[in-house]
């Protein structure tokens, strides 16, 4: 392998990605996802969608490539299609795309089962659609699919495929592991072999991730010698998915030293954005992306972050425009806290910070979640002053629950002194309460009120009707975005401690 290779990445979210099950774009989405992988991730190239699936897929590619043809990248955008004669050239084409990446059979079975013709005939076939192509301008990249098993069980038919492909200007040819079978020491088996076979032709390499190898194989391509990659953001494709972006970035470029145009720093806000049209959340464990992956959990973690940052990687979460936080609960020590107070800008004795560290320790015990922002009312709390809180205090309110008539809420509460009254109806109890909330802070007080973003809701589990409920609110106030939390037995009640925290947060 080179020293510092050059990978090519084709990122193919908008149409392996959308072959998630339940995931769907609508062509304005298709459009801005687009936009974000060529120009704020600046991956190399873009898949948008398969050839003559429907009308929306049709007008998709085409949104996308008026746009990028106004900025000179249209050869960057492509499209899957098939040995069809002209039916998906023309449909590419006419959607003003200008690269196919034409579906061959690179399995002898899929050849001879789906297809139903000899490996001459399909190279016949193949050769006439690719000079079709060529008539009509279009690019051609070919997809050797199910390759991985055509290693396996034919590699005779895959050599003959390729030998009788190699000489009719193809650009590019894919090697995928279309099952997802192959671990890495067969995936640089059969690489190699292709490699010493074809020393000149361009492959690429397309993971699938069905026994959790995806990432390793891709990286095993590399080493042996590909110079492209397929990726999709957050993983998304077919069954199980394909590499993810963000993960294959960070191996690439700190152990192989490879050579991206992939800007980091713009991942984790493109995986939010695929996250928030695909409807599939990612787990908050996984790496780059994951809510919780910057997040030191242990008191000696946190502690030794302050000795010579013994618990730091490679993996900054400012290289990826993140930021390091630090859990509080019962794993907690004094260094976690004093990490929180630090960016709350708070001090406390030694004494203090004992006691509020126990606090923090045994509602954790609890199995109670506790934020950044419940700091400053523990503190208040454990060291029996008026904190924060006082500045906002709800002094009543009444909120109606009845068939047939819309949800109502009538509230009094006193915000920095002054009492205001309010009510209004809503979609549900909260909803109203929230109005009258906001008529109040935007009508009388003539403010801004904060955009809830989030809002999640825990229910311990076992089927009791009296227990806890934990309502976690995401807040965005003045481009700050923060967490408030509420427990109470009922779920309206959870929700309105939160958001009188959020209340007293924003008095600060
Ligand atoms: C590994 C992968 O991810 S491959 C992904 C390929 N992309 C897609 O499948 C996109 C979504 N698919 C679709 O919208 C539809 O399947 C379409 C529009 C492509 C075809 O729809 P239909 O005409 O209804 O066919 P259907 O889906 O039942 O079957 C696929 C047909 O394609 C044929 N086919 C399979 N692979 C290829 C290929 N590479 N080239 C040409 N035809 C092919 C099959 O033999 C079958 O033909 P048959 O009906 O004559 O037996
Ligand atoms: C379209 C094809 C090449 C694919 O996604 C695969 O084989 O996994």
């Amino acid at each position: 392998m080179e020293n510092h290779p050059r990978i090519e990445i084709m990122d193919t979210t908008l149409r392996d990605g959308e072959q998630t099950n339940g995931v769907s774009f609508v062509p304005h989405e298709k459009l801005m996802i687009a936009r974000l992988l060529l120009e704020d991730l600046k991956v190399d190239r873009v898949e948008v969608a398969s050839a003559r699936v429907s009308e929306g897929e049709f007008n998709a590619v085409r949104m996308i490539c008026d746009w990028a043809a106004r900025r000179n990248m249209l050869p960057r955008v492509e499209v899957l299609g098939f040995v069809d004669g002209h039916v998906s050239v023309d449909w590419i084409h006419d959607a003003g795309c200008r690269v196919i990446n034409l579906l061959t059979k690179g399995s002898e079975k899929h050849c001879t089962y789906q297809l139903k013709k000899t490996l001459d005939e399909h190279i016949e076939d193949i050769r006439a659609v690719v000079s079709y192509a060529h008539e009509r301008d279009l690019d051609v990249n070919v997809y050797l699919e199910d390759w991985s098993n055509g290693m396996k069980d034919s590699p005779a038919y895959v050599f003959g495929l390729v030998d009788g492909l190699k000489d009719c200007g193809i650009r590019r040819f894919m090697l995928p592991d279309t099952l997802g079978i192959l671990n890495p020491l067969q995936v640089i088996e059969y690489m190699r072999k292709m490699k010493k076979r074809y020393p000149d032709l361009h492959f690429d390499f397309h993971a699938h991730n069905d026994y959790d190898l995806a990432v390793s194989n891709v990286l095993a391509a590399v080493l042996s010698g590909v110079k492209g990659l397929h990726t999709t953001i957050n993983g998304l494709g077919e069954r199980a998915g394909n590499a993810p972006l963000a993960s294959v970035q960070a191996i690439l470029k700190d152990h192989f030293h490879a050579v991206t145009n992939i800007d980091e720093s713009r991942l984790n806000d493109v995986s939010r954005v695929v996250e928030s049209y695909s409807g599939m959340s990612i787990p908050a464990n996984k790496p780059i992306v994951g809510e919780s992956v910057f997040t030191q959990v242990a008191g000696v973690h946190a502690d030794g972050d302050n000795k010579n940052n013994l618990y730091c990687n490679d993996l900054l979460p400012e290289r990826f425009g993140r930021v390091r936080e630090y859990a509080l609960g019962k794993t907690s020590g004094k260094a976690n806290i004093r990490k929180n107070l630090e960016s709350l800008g708070l001090e406390l004795d030694e004494d203090s910070m004992r006691k509020v560290t126990e606090r923090i320790i045994e509602l954790g015990d609890r199995k109670e979640l506790v934020t950044q922002e419940d700091l400053p009312y523990i503190i208040s709390d454990v060291l029996k002053h008026d904190g924060a809180q006082n500045k906002v205090k709800l002094l009543s309110y009444f909120v109606t629950l009845a068939q047939g008539l819309k949800p109502m809420a009538t509230l009094s509460i006193e915000i920095n002194g002054k009492v205001y009254q309010e009510s209004s109806s809503g979609d549900g109890q909260y909803d109203a309460f929230v109005r009258a909330l906001r008529k109040i802070y935007k009508g009388t007080l003539q403010r801004k009120f904060p955009m809830l973003t989030n809002y999640a809701v825990t229910i311990p589990p076992g089927g009791r009707t009296d227990a806890f409920v934990q309502t976690v609110i995401t807040w965005n106030y003045e481009d700050r975005e923060f967490r408030t939390r509420g427990l109470d037995a009922d779920q309206t009640e959870a929700a309105i401690k939160a958001t009188i925290k959020m209340l007293n947060i924003i008095e600060e």
